[in-house]
């Protein structure tokens, strides 16, 4: 199932954090989606979840908005906030509890922890998670309804060289499996070995929307691509 974003728009008082947004997630691929500090990656993705609204333009899961889909969280899964869960709570109750407002039963939340490689401390309380942790049990809470298109934000964030390598695997075989799969990074090297396809976003707007192999023909590395696509498009606000 694809995403596409199309025109999208969207100023908060002054700032104009989506100017034009214009890129599509396709199945079968990891897309990354990176850019400095304030680029727009957060609000595109508030967008797609129906969580802020813009000022024009769309944003469509299989071709209907987030809020017209008839199953959504089996539609598309999303880890936002990595810290988005009861901190008494431990993780295998904070799971059923998601799945429990899905229909879905016990069987599942047990499958997304083996997946994420959390079994072993899912009885645990999930507020003495560090953050690579917390980062798995989030992407567990993503796949709970076993959604074609997943969308996740930051994921590496906090995580050590072990769970970064991890977590490159991890999202490869889902999208292996044919889903479509949109990663934000601030980071381009965190991308490398998992992106197929990288949407490089600054100040609003797509800077470039390209294949990983044609981007690093195109540049001597993938820190140098960076630097030179958004070159001018870092700002501090
Ligand atoms: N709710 C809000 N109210 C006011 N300004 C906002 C709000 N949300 C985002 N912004 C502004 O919109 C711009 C884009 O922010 P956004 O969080 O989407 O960027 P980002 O690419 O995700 O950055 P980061 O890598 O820092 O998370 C920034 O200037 C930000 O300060």
């Amino acid at each position: 199932m694809n995403i596409d974003v199309t025109d999208l728009s969207k100023r908060f008082g002054p700032t104009r954090a989506l100017d034009g947004m214009t890129f599509g997630v396709r199945p079968g691929l990891v897309t990354g989606f990176v850019g400095p500090n304030g680029a727009g990656k957060s609000t595109t993705m508030r967008v797609i979840l129906g969580l802020d609204a813009p000022d024009a333009g769309t944003a469509l899961i299989g071709g209907r908005r987030y809020r017209d889909l008839r199953r959504p969280l089996r539609t598309l899964g999303s880890l936002l906030d990595a810290a988005a869960f009861h901190p008494g709570r431990s993780a295998r109750n904070h799971l059923l509890w998601l799945a429990h407002s899905q229909g879905l039963g016990a069987a599942r939340v047990d499958e997304v922890l083996a997946l994420t490689g959390l079994t072993a401390v899912a009885r645990k309380k999930a507020g003495g998670y560090s953050l690579g942790m917390r980062q798995r049990l989030g992407v567990a809470a993503a796949l709970l309804g076993d959604p074609p298109t997943l969308l996740l934000d930051e994921p590496f964030n906090g995580m050590d060289p072990d769970g970064i390598i991890w977590m490159r695997g991890f999202l490869r075989s889902l999208a292996a499996e044919g889903r479509a799969v949109l990663v934000s990074s601030h980071l381009m090297g965190e991308l490398q070995d998992t992106a197929d396809h990288l949407v490089v976003v600054g100040r609003g707007r797509v800077l470039a929307d390209t294949t990983m192999p044609a981007l690093v023909a195109e540049h001597s590395s993938l820190e140098r691509a960076y630097l030179s696509l958004t070159r001018g498009a870092v700002e501090f606000r």
